[in-house]
């Protein structure tokens, strides 16, 4: 557990140490403030059980004669001052617990904060092979069990220790027998304690993982794919499993707070049974003489009063934190690597400038396998698309359409083979400002729950949209005649995932967005597949009249969507099988003959 709260410890920024550094000198000052708070009382109880201790040579005495003042009023203002010092105590107290607690909580965001960056800096590879529930599980989930359960309870932890210390620290100083006998039967009570539970709680902190991304899992397939399970009456199959991962959830997530709460009753116990045992041992030692035990009975009663919790959230942090630390597990290598990672962010090349094709774009003898898969996708693939021109991408499904897409757009590399852009090879460096001059229109088209315009203009902040842009991109996705039926037109929401819209109605909000930049280079996949034949041809016509301007490339399976491009593609397994227009393809290639006739 040390090596973990060492490894988190790494993980903080600078300004985070920094600022630990000086809460831990608001936590003593607590403890001080505490602990004075505790030992005024002795005094007063002293001179409550005796006054006549105001006739003596000690300071209260001398403090008495000071003031002038009669005994009882003496007594009166005493007891207001002692009330005072705890509720200064009390005070300082409430801060620094207040102050603690920001700071676990600022700093958990701040790791959500890192590791959304990070998954947002991956590139396309890195989301293809992954899983979004896992990611959002480890963002929304994991993260927050990390600041809940193991920052919030190492900073009270943190404040606890220190107190704890110096109020132990004090007791001794008063009677070091009573004091040494008292801390060790705490300390080996909730020695055996935890000792008994830690297993437990290890192996609950792997379950709550576990069964968390699970749900999340089921919650993202449920919701996702609602339309598949309400056809395929699949909603036992999720709700049983929603279910058992639940049940698991919760009776591990419950186990692990009862463990945590539990000895509370039994220490109390314990205390009841130390305080009268102590009573007892003093009225003994004093010969039955209860003024003389009454101050050291009271300090050791509220010292007592005030340690009990304070060991009890101790055991509780250390048991809330082991049976979380899996939570950490979790996410500890992506916190590394995020670290890592904003050293190099200001690497990341700015989304200024352009890079603009005059002459061609072209693949190289590319090769390509996806990771983890065994075979090549791209085998030694080379085709060159001339500037301004409409260029058409065909061949049979998986043939690998989509993947060369992917690595002219720069979203993946090579693993050997060039892209190069006027016959220059497009360095990393310079992906960003390829990809400045690059829409896309992709096969499934995300939309957010958001408005039409917002959807258009994808990402940006509504008072950066530029309204102008908007419309001309709606005009030439063919959206005008869509719109002027909406109420609220561009206002109008489309949905979480536009799921209140129709197919061809998300495709073309897809097409305006990649229009809204004004792109010189546009790449369409699959983009008109949903459209009916009269808006697909009214679509590609509008395309077609920037072809002057654009460089475009089209993927269809519809063949007539590319009846007009200059050249046409065939891509087979991985490699140009042929080329030309679509009547010399169709005269000599007995392939895209055939695909015409069953298109
Ligand atoms: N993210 C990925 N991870 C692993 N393999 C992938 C991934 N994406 C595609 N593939 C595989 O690569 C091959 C080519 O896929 P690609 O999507 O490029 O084909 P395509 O010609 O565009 O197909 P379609 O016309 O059906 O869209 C397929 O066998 C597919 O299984």
């Amino acid at each position: 557990m040390l090596s973990n709260i060492k490894e988190l410890y790494s993980l903080l920024t600078r300004q985070q140490r920094k600022r630990l550094l000086r809460l831990q000198l608001l936590v003593v000052a607590m403890a001080f403030a505490e602990v004075a708070g505790v030992m005024s009382i002795g005094p007063f109880m002293a001179l409550v059980g005796d006054l006549s201790y105001l006739q003596g040579n000690g300071m209260l005495a001398s403090l008495y004669r000071m003031t002038g003042m009669n005994q009882e009023n003496f007594l009166f203002w005493l007891g207001n001052g002692v009330l005072l010092a705890l509720t200064l105590a009390a005070g300082i107290s409430m801060f620094t617990v207040w102050r603690l607690s920001l700071y676990g909580h600022q700093v958990g965001a701040e790791l959500s904060m890192r590791l959304y960056r990070r998954y947002m800096q991956q590139p396309w590879l890195f989301h293809a092979s992954g899983s979004s529930s896992e990611l959002t599980n480890k963002i929304a989930q994991e993260c927050n069990r990390v600041t809940e359960s193991i920052l919030a309870p190492l900073m009270q932890m943190n404040a606890k220790l220190v107190m704890a210390t110096f109020m132990v620290i004090t007791v001794f100083s008063f009677n070091p027998l009573v004091a040494l006998a008292g801390v060790t039967i705490f300390v080996l009570a909730y020695l055996v304690l935890y000792r008994v539970v830690r297993r437990k709680l290890v192996a609950n902190g792997r379950i709550v993982t576990l069964a968390q991304a699970e749900r999340f899992n089921l919650m993202q397939e449920g919701f996702g794919g609602i339309k598949d399970v309400l056809l395929l009456g699949r909603q036992k199959v999720f709700n049983d499993r929603f279910e058992k991962a639940s049940r698991r959830y919760g009776q591990a997530q419950g186990t692990t707070k009862a463990l945590a709460m539990a000895p509370r009753y039994a220490m109390e116990l314990v205390a009841f049974g130390a305080v009268i045992f102590l009573v007892l041992f003093l009225l003994k030692a004093h010969s039955g003489n209860l003024t003389a035990i009454l101050p050291l009975v009271s300090v050791y009663a509220l010292a007592s009063f005030k340690l009990l919790p304070a060991f009890q959230q101790i055991y509780t942090s250390i048991s809330t934190i082991r049976g979380n630390l899996s939570a950490f597990d979790a996410i500890r290598d992506d916190l590394h690597a995020s670290q890592e990672g904003r050293q190099g962010e200001n690497g990341l090349s700015p989304a200024t400038g352009v890079i603009s094709p005059q002459e061609s774009i072209a693949l190289a003898d590319v090769h390509f396998r996806y990771p983890g898969k065994e075979g090549k996708v791209l085998d030694g693939l080379s085709l060159s698309i001339p500037a301004k021109q409409v260029i058409g991408l065909v061949g049979p499904s998986g043939s690998g359409k989509s993947t060369v897409i992917d690595m002219l757009l720069g979203l993946i590399q090579p693993d050997g083979g060039e892209l190069l852009i006027d016959g220059q090879p497009l360095t990393l460096p310079a992906t960003r400002a390829w990809q400045n001059n690059l829409g896309l229109v992709p096969q499934a088209i995300f939309l957010a729950d958001a408005s039409i315009r917002e959807n258009i203009a994808f990402g940006l902040p509504p008072e950066e949209i530029d309204e102008a842009r908007i419309k001309r991109a709606a005009r030439m996705a063919q959206l005008d005649e869509f719109l002027q039926h909406l109420p609220r037109g561009l206002e109008t929401r489309v949905g979480e995932r536009g799921i209140q819209l129709s197919g061809g109605q998300r495709q073309r909000i897809g097409i305006a967005r990649a229009l809204y930049d004004d792109a010189e280079v546009l790449v369409l996949d699959e983009a008109t597949s949903s459209l009916d034949g009269i808006t697909e041809k009214r679509v590609m016509d509008t395309i077609h009249e920037f072809s002057s301007s654009k460089t475009i490339i089209i993927i269809a399976h519809r063949l007539a969507t590319v009846k007009q491009c200059d050249c046409i593609y065939l891509i087979k397994q991985g490699r140009v099988a042929d080329q030309g227009s679509y009547d010399d393809l169709v005269e000599r290639n007995p392939l895209f003959k055939h695909m015409t006739e069953h298109a």
